[in-house]
């Protein structure tokens, strides 16, 4: 019988990530096998029929750890007295859309959530957004929320960093398991850094295993940086049981302290370290003791890497501007 429980608000919980994490969370795969759940779905009211089917499969597992199901349209009954808001619906990029409307279409949708997890959850509520573009509407909804800590703020490249893993551990005939320290640097888009120079494969740099400098600063990035377009192109449907993955590893990650020496990519608010623009939600390297969470700090970066963080700070910093004006 579990003593602990956590009440999580989910948005989009209609669509194909929120189908494929669902049943994860109410497993106890999410916050672990001795947490009761209490689940709160948000979604448009379109899609309230949609819902009231998944609840029903809910239902019909039966799981031990799952204590209720809330669905609403309300964003203020959603996010009611949550410890965790999963932000996870988001408006789509349209053929013919510039990212400056993908930006304000969703600036809407996250000044909105933001002050209504600021006016309804606990202030203790920890916020991971995985709706793109991931790291701006995650700044938006900080700002939008001060009652709130900043650094309760989250912003998913864990699948990026899964991503890189795969690719570094193919590569060089290993397991997964044998690559660590891969980190994430900057924005959940094509400009972010996998840096490959700090990562290990079985506690050695990943240069030892992979002599191959070029394929890592070449395809290696490139094929990390694409791979949602590749999945796009290979499913006709962008990556869902990958992203709810993703965000069932960051939540555990950050709920779980980190084994010594080891790290995992998560865009946080930054503080300036690394010389990142203060307030931005940026990539980096992070560890967690169960309760807090630091970034590591004393990384080095060559001047390659130093490059390709610069170019990705330059585009979280105009994603920045660009909304500005909308966060009053
Ligand atoms: N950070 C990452 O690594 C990562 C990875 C994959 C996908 N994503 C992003 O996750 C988001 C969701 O992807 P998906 O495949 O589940 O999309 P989807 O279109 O299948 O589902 C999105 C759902 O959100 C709902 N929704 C839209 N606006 C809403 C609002 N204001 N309130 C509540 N619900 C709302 C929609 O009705 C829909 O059911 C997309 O923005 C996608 O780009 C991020």
């Amino acid at each position: 019988m579990s003593t602990k429980s956590v009440r999580v608000a989910i948005t989009g919980a209609a669509g194909q990530i929120g189908y494929a994490i669902l049943f994860r969370i109410a497993s106890g795969q999410m916050f672990g096998p001795d947490t009761a759940v209490h689940l709160n779905l948000l979604e448009l009211e379109v899609a309230l029929p949609a819902l009231e089917g998944v609840k029903m499969e809910l239902d019909d597992c039966a799981f031990p750890l799952l204590q209720s199901i809330t669905t609403t349209s309300d964003a203020n009954v959603a996010f009611k007295d949550v410890d965790w808001a999963l932000l996870i619906g988001a408006f789509p990029r349209k053929a013919g859309m510039e990212r400056k409307d993908l930006l304000e279409k969703n600036a809407g949708i996250f000044t909105g959530q933001g002050k209504a997890i600021n006016d309804n959850a606990k202030n203790t509520c920890k916020v991971l957004v995985v709706g793109n573009p991931c790291n701006t509407n995650a700044y938006i909804a900080k700002s939008m929320a001060p009652n709130i800590p900043a650094r309760n703020f989250f912003a998913m490249t864990m699948l990026d960093q899964n991503r890189a893993v795969t690719q570094l551990a193919q590569k060089a005939n290993a397991h997964n398991t044998d690559v660590s320290n891969v980190t994430i640097w900057g924005n959940h888009s094509s400009t972010q850094y996998p840096d490959f120079y700090n990562a290990t494969i079985s506690g050695k740099p990943v240069t030892e295993s992979i002599s191959d400098e070029e394929w890592l600063k070449g395809d290696f990035i490139k094929t990390v940086q694409q791979r949602g377009a590749a999945i796009i192109k290979a499913r006709g449907l962008s990556s869902a049981a990958s992203a709810a993955n993703a965000a069932v590893d960051t939540v555990r990650n950050l709920v779980t302290p980190t084994p010594e020496g080891k790290h995992f990519s998560v865009a946080v608010c930054s503080d300036g370290s690394y010389g990142i623009p203060e307030g931005l939600m940026f990539g980096y390297p992070v560890r967690s003791n169960g309760e807090e969470w630091e970034i590591v700090q004393g990384i080095s970066h060559n001047e390659f890497a130093q490059e390709k963080i610069a170019a990705t700070t330059k585009e979280l910093s105009e994603e920045r501007d660009a909304v500005q004006h909308l966060l009053t």
